[in-house]
């Protein structure tokens, strides 16, 4: 029997942040990995592996809005090369994880973890009697629910792919589906053979609704086709390709089909109802500092029903970490806020935002004031023809920000101050202020045309 201070479940950005966390504060830790590919999703195929895609994308893009504008021969791609310098990443992920681990004195331990009584947890034939355990263990595709289901690609694999299908159909209006989308009509798909199958009314569902409007103006004029109200009811394998019915009894056929329709914890293999572990399909049931409904298991990252977010999931492991130190020395604990989490959807353009959206704020019946602009002429989108440029601001009454939404061709910076702002509790007049002296012409120095009309 081993008796560490804490075992963690998984080895993903979540259980890396917290292990590392806690066996700096002097703890005995154990992780536990039942991949032979340890390092999680972000880094060996989620945030990371997708923008090698993604920058080459962007290039392209950039290039075919530029001519006329001194570009005169857009650059031509080799997918092939994109896919070797991604590996090249991902291949030393594994190793380097199990190394770093070690190398900080953190005990790696191979094998599917589950728990097998009230206070232990079994890793092949070791069981394991931590004081605390932390769960980890990130999100898999959901099961869909249509015959054929099986047909569909996973994100990883598409991400893997030696050559682009002729046609492609993305299932689910999402984050994956529009990123994939977007790289795969810059990287060498035709205008037109990529498709997008929404269920529901609108796609994106958690960005601003004007936003994502003109997001899709964007997206239809690269050539990807989105499909909404689209409910599927089966896919069949042809010799044409895959058959995708819907509901309407309209038919589509595509080459390869990706699952882009949403991710669930993994947590259905853990015996969490053995240790009194509440969950539900949206993940393990924490409170603000990652407690489960069992006082001595935390939940961090995707497995969490929190937010499925790399950084997210980093902040709730250090949230955890601080969390068991406390207990142990007998103070408060800390607890996390999702109010300021920022998101970033890496199409072209992309679109960013933090806070509210205008349609949560009249929900929540909250009153706002708001600036807000599309299709902006403004010499930054100008100079690289960028014609879908787009931002919305909405402010309460003390001037303090509630939520910022901006389409450009690079929001992380925008979204960064803006989120500083948030933080800070900064009101209007003084952010206008203090961006004055900003960096220029850039796209951060645009932010004081945003926010002029919010000085009257
Ligand atoms: C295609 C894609 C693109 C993404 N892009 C972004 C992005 O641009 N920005 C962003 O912020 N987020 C992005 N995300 C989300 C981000 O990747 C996740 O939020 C993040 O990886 C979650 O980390 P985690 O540590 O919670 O889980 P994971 O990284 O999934 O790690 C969980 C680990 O636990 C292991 N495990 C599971 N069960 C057990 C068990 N019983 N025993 C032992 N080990 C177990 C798994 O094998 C895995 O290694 C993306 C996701 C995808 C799929
Ligand atoms: N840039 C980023 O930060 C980034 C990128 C990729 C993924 N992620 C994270 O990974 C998570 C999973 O991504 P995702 O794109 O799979 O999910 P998602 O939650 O972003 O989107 C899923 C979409 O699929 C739709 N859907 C559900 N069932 C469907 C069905 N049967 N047919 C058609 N549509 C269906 C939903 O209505 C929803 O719009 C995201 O929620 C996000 O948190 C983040």
């Amino acid at each position: 029997m081993e008796h560490p201070d804490v075992l963690i479940i998984g080895t993903g950005t979540a259980g890396q942040s917290c292990a590392a966390d806690l066996v700096k504060a002097g703890y005995r830790v154990m992780i536990v990995e039942h991949s032979d590919r340890p390092g999680g999703v972000c880094a060996l195929s989620g945030c990371q592996p997708k923008k090698w895609f993604y920058e080459a994308a962007e290039t392209v893009a950039r290039s075919h809005h530029l001519q006329g504008k001194g570009i005169t021969v857009p650059p031509s791609v080799s997918w092939e090369q994109i896919c070797a310098a991604k590996n090249e990443f991902t291949d030393q992920v594994p190793g380097d994880t199990v190394k770093n681990l070690k190398e900080s004195g953190i005990e790696f331990l191979q094998g599917m973890a589950r728990f097998t009584g009230p206070e232990t947890v079994t890793v092949n034939n070791t069981v394991i009697r931590p004081r605390y355990t932390v769960v980890a263990t990130g999100a898999i595709p959901m099961s869909l629910p249509f015959a054929g289901s099986k047909y569909l690609a996973s994100s990883s694999e598409f991400l893997d792919l030696k050559t682009l299908p002729g046609r492609l159909a993305l299932v689910g209006g999402g984050f994956i589906s529009f990123e994939f989308a977007h790289f795969a009509v810059r990287l060498g798909m035709e205008p037109g053979s990529v498709h997008i199958i929404e269920t529901a009314d609108r796609p994106l569902g958690p960005f601003d609704a004007e936003m994502v409007g003109y997001l899709l103006e964007a997206t239809r004029e690269a050539g990807i086709q989105v499909h909404t109200n689209h409910s599927i009811t089966g896919v069949e394998e042809r010799e044409s390709g895959y058959q995708v019915a819907f509901e309407s009894g309209e038919t589509m056929t595509a080459d390869m089909l990706v699952h882009g329709a949403g991710r669930i914890a993994d947590i259905s293999d853990l015996n969490l109802d053995t240790v009194g572990v509440a969950h539900s399909p949206r993940g393990i049931e924490v409170n603000r500092s990652m407690v489960s409904t069992n006082p001595d298991i935390y939940a961090i990252g995707d497995c969490a029903a929190t937010i499925q977010l790399s950084r997210v999931a980093d902040f709730e492991a250090h949230i955890a970490a601080e969390a068991i130190i406390a207990r142990d020395a007998n103070k408060e604990s800390p607890l996390i806020n999702y109010d300021t989490v920022p998101a970033v959807l890496f199409t072209y353009p992309q679109l960013g935002m933090v806070g509210k959206t205008e349609d949560a704020l009249r929900e929540e019946q909250i009153q706002y004031r708001k600036s807000s602009g599309s299709h902006l002429d403004w010499p930054t989108y100008r100079r690289v023809g960028m014609h879908h440029a787009a931002y919305k601001i909405l402010v309460d009454r003390e001037d303090k920000i509630l939520g910022a939404h901006i389409l450009s061709d690079n929001v992380s910076g925008l979204i960064a101050i803006l989120r500083q702002a948030m933080l800070s509790g900064t009101p209007i007049p003084e952010l206008y202020r203090n961006s004055i002296m900003t960096p220029y012409p850039s796209r951060e120095s645009d932010l004081i045309y945003m926010l002029k009309s919010l000085l009257d």
